[in-house]
């Protein structure tokens, strides 16, 4: 069994740690919040995150870095995206030599561009990073129904030994050296999940959803190959598969923000209303930022941006989408002359 701290305790923090306490793990659980600490130590749950949920006896919740971090295996990033430099500054002191990371929060960093890889290797430079992504809902990971990931890492052992500590006969878990293409897909598909709960908030159809899956997989494809993905990963867990659960859940937080703003909502009272980090609303102006670095089209995205930051109307982007100019669905297909 193996020794596992978790950086991070909101629901997808706490939903793993759980899993892997009831599968044996040694597992210490450390939040920056200091009340999310006090209500995981008073209550034995997340009663914001995952009411009903209950915390194993044997998991350890601290505020104390030194305690989490000390003599673990691995070490799990579970804080949204906007605090993993802030944090990865923070514990980089106290990170040994070869110590294992993964990083299980999807988002690309406003500022820099970066990955969230990429900024924990920058921060933690003496750490094995590696990923974890996939369609995952913390709400049903809790009470373990049936799920699947990818793991990426660098190396195959890493891989192979982050896959050993998370698999379980409920949750599958599948290794990869794509990192770029599971951090590509995990992140542009949150953007795209905004645009399709903005659509059902205006009440399209399952055509105009199906639309929006299919053309974003094409947008975070180009993106991501042009970046140097794999395609194929852009067709597996990290890519289509979480695409389509955030595109649809009840329990997606972009979906649930998206349809707010679909509704008439702001940006900002669909933020105050759905509570928990919605991820593409932050990673949204980086992931145009890269389709301008990387010339690629990615009409979708650019469009939910203008409606996140520039006022644009939910309905007047349907029409927008609809209306560009004439195009092949996949222009590299062309015609044999
Ligand atoms: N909730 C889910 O079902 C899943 C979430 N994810 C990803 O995991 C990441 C975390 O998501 P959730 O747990 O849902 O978010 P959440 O909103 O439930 O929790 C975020 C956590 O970040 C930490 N945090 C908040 N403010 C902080 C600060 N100032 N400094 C340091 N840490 C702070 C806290 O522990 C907080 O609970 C996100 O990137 C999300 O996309 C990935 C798969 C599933
Ligand atoms: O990444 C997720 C599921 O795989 C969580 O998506 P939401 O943040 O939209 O809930």
């Amino acid at each position: 069994m193996s020794k596992v701290s978790f950086l991070g305790a909101g629901s997808w923090g706490t939903a793993l740690a759980v899993m892997l306490a009831k599968h044996g793990h040694d597992v210490i659980v450390w939040s920056k919040v200091e009340a999310e600490v006090n209500m995981l130590k008073e209550n034995r749950e997340h009663k914001d995150r995952l009411p009903g949920v209950k915390l194993p006896d044997s998991i350890v919740i601290t505020s104390n870095l030194k305690e989490a971090l000390t003599d673990r295996d691995l070490v799990v990033f579970s804080v949204a995206s906007p605090f993993v430099r802030s944090v990865a500054k923070e514990v980089s002191a106290l990170i040994p030599e070869g110590q294992k990371i993964v990083n299980v929060a999807k988002g690309i960093e406003e500022t820099t561009l970066s990955t969230l890889r990429d900024i924990l290797v920058e921060e933690i430079p003496q750490a094995d990073v590696s990923v974890l992504s996939g369609p995952s809902h913390a709400e049903e990971v809790a009470i373990a129904m049936p799920t699947t990931v990818v793991v990426g890492s660098a190396s195959k052992a890493t891989a192979i030994y982050i896959q050993e500590i998370f698999m379980n006969e409920r949750f599958r878990v599948y290794i990869s050296p794509d990192i770029i293409g599971i951090e590509l897909g995990g992140s542009v598909k949150n953007v795209i999940a905004l645009a399709a709960g903005a659509c059902d908030g205006l009440g399209c159809g399952d055509n105009t959803k199906a639309a929006l899956i299919t053309r974003g997989i094409a947008e975070i494809t180009r993106l991501g190959t042009a970046m140097g993905a794999k395609k194929e990963t852009m067709g597996g867990l990290s890519g289509i598969g979480d695409l389509i659960v955030t595109c649809t859940s009840e329990h997606s937080r972009n979906h649930n923000a998206g349809y707010l703003i679909g509704k008439g909502y702001s940006v900002e009272d669909a933020l105050t209303e759905v509570k928990q980090v919605v991820e593409g609303v932050y990673s949204a102006k980086a992931v145009l930022k890269l389709a301008q670095k990387y010339q690629v089209s990615m009409p979708i995205v650019e469009t939910i941006c203008h409606v996140l930051f520039d006022g644009m109307k939910a309905v007047d982007a349907i029409t927008i989408l609809l209306t560009r100019d004439k195009c092949m669905e996949y222009p590299e297909l062309g015609w044999l002359e």
